[in-house]
């Protein structure tokens, strides 16, 4: 079940709306066909949005191509505008703002050089092509930092996480950051049991999270997003794990809705709350959380469950996406790098000064 797949113009993309019901998926052959499917979250999670509008921005410069806009200047002003389309899918997760740019960066890189607008097109899909494969390798890392860094806390003994929403292969290019470090864990005995928000309204946890753990054979316990602060109370929970779709400079976290929620209950429990988040979800031109804009969706998601009505069909309704994490909350931020311990404008700074 792989979330993207590159196949010569052409993006195939695993259905994730569908799941766990069905395995169906998406065949991209446009740069729009890419940003609807980010669109409605038929890919999603940071880094995999990322590396869709990568492929998708090739697509974009094999359609110029096609309609024979060979000058470079015009050919260069087409990709702009399809890069601008993308990015604009959604506004949260800064990882996809940073594969365009990269992206952008090989184009012009290619351009100084003359190269011609075929030219530039082969460039952009090794370039798309190699960070879908840096993904994967940056995974890894997070996975093994942060086991580390949990053992050298925790000690050597097996510990139930919570965590929210999906953080996994399916919002990624491989075993996830969140549910990579759980899965790290796993593989050392450390796993007793994983608590799972179902995470309303989208039902990211209950959805893709619980199919992730339990086809690894990982002990996975479905809550409602409600019932994490009673887990909490009760003593059940050693440490929270979540994913991120923004980090500020001072370590303000963007993360899916109700991440927020848990990080309160969890420092009035006591209880470790851990960010795994590649490099790419910092972005240090924000100084903390509150400049991070939060993407609004559709009143139905809260309405409606598929065809069920929930509530009734004219009631207002507030939808937000994702909250933000004051990094006073957060005990160590697990990168592709090393770890950020107690993150703050300070460790921050000096962690990407090394
Ligand atoms: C590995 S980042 C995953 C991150 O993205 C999710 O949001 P969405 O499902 O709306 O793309 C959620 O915030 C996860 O933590």
């Amino acid at each position: 079940m792989k979330t993207l797949e590159w196949r010569r113009n052409e993006l195939i993309i695993l259905d994730q709306t569908k799941l766990p019901a069905e395995e169906t998926y998406r065949r991209c052959t446009s740069w729009q066909d890419v940003k609807d499917a980010i669109s409605v979250l038929a890919v999603r999670g940071a880094p995999a949005i990322g590396v869709a509008a990568a492929y998708g921005l090739v697509l974009g410069a094999s359609e110029l191509l096609r309609r024979k806009i060979t000058d470079t200047a015009v050919f260069s002003a087409g990709l702009a505008t399809v890069a601008a389309a993308l990015d604009a899918a959604r506004p949260t997760a800064v990882n996809l703002h940073w594969a365009l740019t990269r992206m952008l960066k090989t184009a012009e890189k290619e351009l100084a050089a003359g190269k011609s607008s075929a030219a530039i097109t082969l460039a952009l899909e090794r370039e798309a092509v190699t960070l879908h494969a840096k993904d994967i390798e940056i995974n890894r890392s997070i996975s093994a930092y942060g086991a580390a860094a949990i053992i050298m806390q925790k000690g050597a003994k097996k510990l139930t996480v919570l965590t929210h929403c999906n953080a996994g292969a399916l919002a990624t290019a491989d075993i996830g950051t969140a549910l990579g470090v759980i899965r790290a864990l796993h593989k050392r005995g450390l796993i007793e049991r994983v608590y799972a928000d179902e995470t309303r309204p989208l039902l990211q946890g209950a959805r893709l999270t619980v199919t992730e753990l339990k086809a690894d054979g990982i002990p996975v316990t479905l809550i409602t997003d409600s019932t994490a602060g009673w887990v909490m109370k009760t003593g059940r929970v050693d440490a929270v794990i979540v994913g991120a779709d923004r980090i500020t400079a001072n370590g303000d976290t963007a993360n899916k809705i109700g991440t927020y929620s848990v990080s309160v209950l969890a420092k009035e429990h006591r209880i470790p709350f851990y960010v795994a988040a590649p490099l790419s979800t910092f972005d240090l031109s924000m100084t903390k959380g509150e400049e991070i804009p939060i993407e609004e969706r559709h009143h139905d998601e809260v309405r409606r469950l598929r065809d069920v009505q929930l509530a009734l069909a004219d009631a207002d309704v507030f939808n937000p996406a994702f909250d933000v994490t004051p990094h006073q909350n957060i005990e160590a931020i697990f990168t592709e790098k090393g770890t950020i311990e107690k993150p703050s404008e300070t460790t921050v700074s000096a962690f990407f000064r090394t």
